[in-house]
């Protein structure tokens, strides 16, 4: 019952005028029957005085009938297209309104998502929407029951039991059978997904290149044909079922229909009531059986129902509020002191950093290094406050990072994976905080100002090739982007920004364009960066070495060759590997 009522709740998504409106028709559409019951009777009645009154309000009933019958599709798909949206905003408000990002990365968390947001593309998948409105549908079966039964109880009240109690019993038979009709294709829809994927890959061409040199399409076509078989047999043997089944549940409403009918009949033939009362209790009891067979809505409340409960799941995670973004023109605070002490972090399964201690000093660069794997990505984002430290704490001016509020818009990053937004490349580094003031510095400083000379549409040329006059950029091009993006959030007061392999894509002359510009550009600002390219490094204040979960060396380039540790040997590996034209990556191997 809650669950119906929750999805009735769902209509204050739809708007009032669109609820008003559909609500009106599905009530129209109910009492349309009631009505031409009474319309009938009067009509019958009228005997030879004048019709015209029941023949407008024959002609009133039918039309508003065909009217309610013509607007309820599209009002309805609009009343559910607004509530699937409100309902897909508030799955990513609520995902995106926790701080961190291990919930979003849990398994369940995606699944549900996954759940709640889907599209349908299956007879049996249903939206939020989907299923409010098909709730709504059902009250206007309820009406539509007690209004036929109203001019039932005209004739005696024992017709309405006799009619409606059969009616409702095949109702509930019937849904059930739908039920489980569901339950056994969602049980197989594992052997679903495999054959539907054997169909495409039976007929894409880069496959059937292959299926045709290896001689294979037999092979495949067995899998289909197997898996397809093994998940519509019980789909088809329940059909059959239902076929079977519906037939011995049919009986039962006809008994009723059939029990009124001969009851009525007789009583008019005995002179009990007339024969305009006949005809609009007849009317009524068919009215009654034309609601029970409706049973269309049921698939749409059991569709409906893993997408609620997905989401009244996902309501528990509990988020923050997102936090504000730091604004152009607010006096922008100093760097801070960060602190790491002691910190401990695991992800499921794998501790990744044992103990880190670590100092990153105001406007300092500060070069993270060490092996694939160490940890560097993770220290910075629980610097980000992405994550949170298992144990230990990072302190930002002497405040713990997960008590200051507002502090990741204290921090601007490039991720190695940074994000490809199709948007124009204003959207991409403005991200909706436009200021054109900053763009052009920014653009110019991440070495990007020739590449948008060439734009068909300067700044707002869309960077993707799916949208009308959109451009694809290389895979440099795009860093660059990223790296305009992290600045701009630097000249609107984030004091700390993160590299994360900044120049991997970038070619060696770009690199070191930039690295000459950084000192410049990030003035008081701390940078820390990360690089394999330990001869990028080696310009930062500082370096620190990662290495088993634990900063294992820290100095400047110089101090840290000196001292001939993992650092100067990894250095001298690399600067060897690249003079011989070999990649300059290192991994465990090449230190053993
Ligand atoms: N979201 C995650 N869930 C589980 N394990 C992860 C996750 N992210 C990273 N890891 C694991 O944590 C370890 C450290 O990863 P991290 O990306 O921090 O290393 P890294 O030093 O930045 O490596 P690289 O130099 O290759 O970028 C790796 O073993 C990685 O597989």
């Amino acid at each position: 019952m809650r669950e119906r009522l929750d999805l009735l709740g769902l209509f204050r998504h739809a708007g009032p005028a669109v609820t008003i409106a559909l609500t009106a028709m599905v009530l129209i559409d109910a009492v349309v029957p009631a009505g031409i019951a009474i319309a009938v009777q009067e009509l019958v009645a009228a005997d030879g005085r004048s019709a015209l009154g029941p023949v407008l309000l024959m002609s009133g009933v039918v039309l508003a009938g065909q009217l309610a019958l013509a607007f309820r599709f599209p009002v309805g798909r609009l009343a559910a297209d607004r509530i699937d949206g409100a309902h897909r905003t508030r799955i990513a408000a609520l995902v995106m309104g926790v701080p961190t990002v291990d919930v979003a990365e849990r398994q369940d968390v995606q699944d549900r998502v996954k759940t709640t947001t889907a599209e349908p593309r299956d007879w049996v998948d249903r939206t939020s929407g989907d299923g409010a409105v098909s709730q709504l549908e059902l009250v206007g079966h309820a009406v539509a029951l007690v209004s036929s039964s109203v001019v039932l109880s005209w004739w005696s009240w024992w017709l309405v039991p006799a009619t409606v109690i059969p009616a409702v019993c095949f109702r509930t038979m019937h849904g059930r059978q739908w039920v489980r009709h569901f339950r056994i294709w969602v049980e197989g829809v594992l052997y679903h997904r495999r054959w539907k994927y054997w169909g495409e890959v039976a007929t894409t061409p880069a496959a059937g290149r292959e299926l045709r040199v290896f001689g294979a399409g037999e092979w495949l076509l067995g899998h289909y044909t197997r898996d397809m078989r093994t998940h519509v047999d019980p789909v088809w043997e329940d059909d059959r079922r239902v076929l079977r089944g519906l037939w011995l549940a049919l009986l039962l409403p006809l008994a009723g229909c059939t029990v009124a009918f001969t009851w009525v009949a007789l009583g008019t033939a005995a002179g009990q009531g007339t024969i305009a009362l006949e005809v609009a209790v007849v009317t009524a009891a068919w009215s009654v059986f034309s609601v029970a067979i409706r049973t269309d809505d049921v698939i749409s409340l059991e569709g409906a129902r893993p997408v609620r409960r997905a989401a009244a799941e996902l309501e528990r995670i509990n988020p923050a509020p997102i936090p504000p973004r730091a604004h152009a023109g607010t006096a922008a605070a100093p760097p801070p002191l960060v602190r790491f002490e002691n910190v401990c972090f695991s992800y499921p399964g794998r501790q990744v950093l044992n103990g880190v201690d670590l100092e990153i000093r105001p406007g300092e660069s500060l070069a993270l290094v060490g092996l694939n794997g160490a940890g560097k990505s993770t220290l910075t984002k629980l610097l980000a406050g992405l994550y949170r430290p298992d144990s230990g704490r990072i302190l930002a001016d002497g405040t713990d990072i997960a008590d200051i509020p507002g502090w990741q818009s204290r921090l601007s990053v490039v991720f190695q994976d940074f994000l490809k937004y199709p948007l124009s490349l204003r959207d991409n580094i403005a991200l909706g905080a436009d200021d054109p003031g900053l763009l052009t510095g920014v653009v110019r400083d991440a070495g990007l100002a020739p590449v948008v000379s060439r734009l068909p549409g300067g700044y707002d040329t869309p960077l993707s090739r799916s949208r009308t006059a959109g451009v694809d950029l290389s895979g440099g091009q795009w860093q660059q982007v990223a790296l305009a993006r992290a600045l701009y959030a630097t000249r609107r007061g984030a004091r700390i920004l993160v590299l994360d392999e900044p120049t991997a894509h970038l070619d060696v002359r770009t690199e070191h364009d930039l690295f000459q510009r950084l000192p410049d550009i990030t003035e008081e600002i701390s940078v820390v960066l990360i690089s394999h390219r330990l001869s990028t490094v080696r310009q930062a204040d500082r370096i620190v070495l990662l290495d088993g979960g634990r900063i294992t060396e820290s100095g400047t380039h110089e101090e840290l060759m000196a001292g001939g540790g993992q650092y100067a040997t990894m250095y001298a590996l690399q600067a060897r590997r690249f003079s011989q034209g070999y990649e300059d990556r290192l991994d465990e191997g090449d230190l053993a």
